[in-house]
């Protein structure tokens, strides 16, 4: 599969000039490949959200490298590379500049100088894709937490980017908007293939992708499939990660000596295994 982004033993500190400066993010390699999900999780301070901007070149590391697309980042080439990213960000409410839905989704492309035709049909095509086609005409600040993220989704993919950063773009939202937001990036990853890296503290949310890497202080903790990254629970909760409620009901079960069968990502397969082992006879 072809990388789409790496970052290569990358060094950022906000106090250069200070001796004993402290690292934000340490020492980190990452890589995310063509059409996959990748999250990356951590508490609070962990430096998510540093990776976050040295992802899309608002900061340059000071030692180590950052490609995307294939292109090694730098200042020259930084317009060209954040023309093909899509960023969503924390705060629905801080990224809306149309008046309409539908203004709002056009406007980068109409700063990009898309021509009229064209820019309407992908407005069209964008708002289908989240399912928000039915809301061109409406305020963005009438609509719920759920709606304007996926408004600001579309907003990113009209630019028909090749890569979507999601920096805690579900943390403000109530489990209804959280939901309405991850269902919407699963379909978008079944009807586009398009490559996704969410930042998030949300382990739930993190369930969903691919791939996961673990930050803690700066630095790379873990890196796998959720399955594995799962199967080390109370080490996430030692990094003060919340654990999704499947993981938690599974652990509490077992403290409480009931057996089963696996660690279960999912409610739906919690209660198939409590079902077969227990009830089932
Ligand atoms: N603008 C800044 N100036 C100085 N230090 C900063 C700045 N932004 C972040 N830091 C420090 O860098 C470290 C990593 O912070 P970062 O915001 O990247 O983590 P995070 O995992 O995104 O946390 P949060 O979810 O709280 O934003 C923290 O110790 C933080 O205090």
């Amino acid at each position: 599969m072809d990388k789409i982004l790496s970052l290569k033993n990358v060094n950022y500190t906000y106090t250069p000039d200070q001796p004993d400066s402290r690292y934000a993010v340490k020492d980190v390699t990452i890589e995310a490949f063509d059409g996959e999900w990748l999250a990356i999780v951590g508490h609070n301070g962990s430096g998510k959200s540093t990776l976050a901007r040295l992802m899309n070149g608002l900061l340059f590391p000071q030692e180590g490298t950052v490609h995307i697309f294939g292109l090694a980042m730098n200042e020259k080439n930084i317009w060209e590379i954040r023309s093909r990213l899509g960023m969503v960000f924390q705060n629905p409410d801080n990224q809306f500049v149309g008046a309409t839905v539908q203004d709002d989704v056009a406007f980068a492309l109409e700063n990009n100088g898309v021509p009229y035709e064209d820019m309407v049909k992908r407005v069209e095509h964008a708002l289908q894709l989240v399912k928000m086609e039915q809301f061109v005409d409406h305020e963005p600040h009438h609509l719920s937490g759920g709606q304007k993220q996926r408004v600001a989704i579309a907003g990113a993919l009209a630019l028909h980017p090749k890569l979507l950063i999601l920096d805690e773009a579900t943390s403000m939202l109530d489990p209804q908007g959280r939901e309405e937001v991850l269902q919407t990036v699963r379909e978008l990853r079944e009807t586009t293939g398009l490559t996704v890296i969410s930042i998030t503290h949300d382990l739930e949310e993190a369930m969903s992708a691919d791939r996961i890497i673990v930050m803690n202080d700066g630095q790379k903790y873990a890196e796998g499939i959720p399955r594995e990254i799962f199967s080390s629970g109370n080490k996430l909760t030692e990094l003060g990660l919340d654990l999704p409620f499947s993981l938690k009901m599974t652990h509490l079960l077992r403290q409480e000596g009931v057996q089963l069968m696996d660690e279960h990502m999912t409610e739906e397969e919690l209660v198939n295994d409590l079902w077969t082992s227990h009830f089932n006879n």
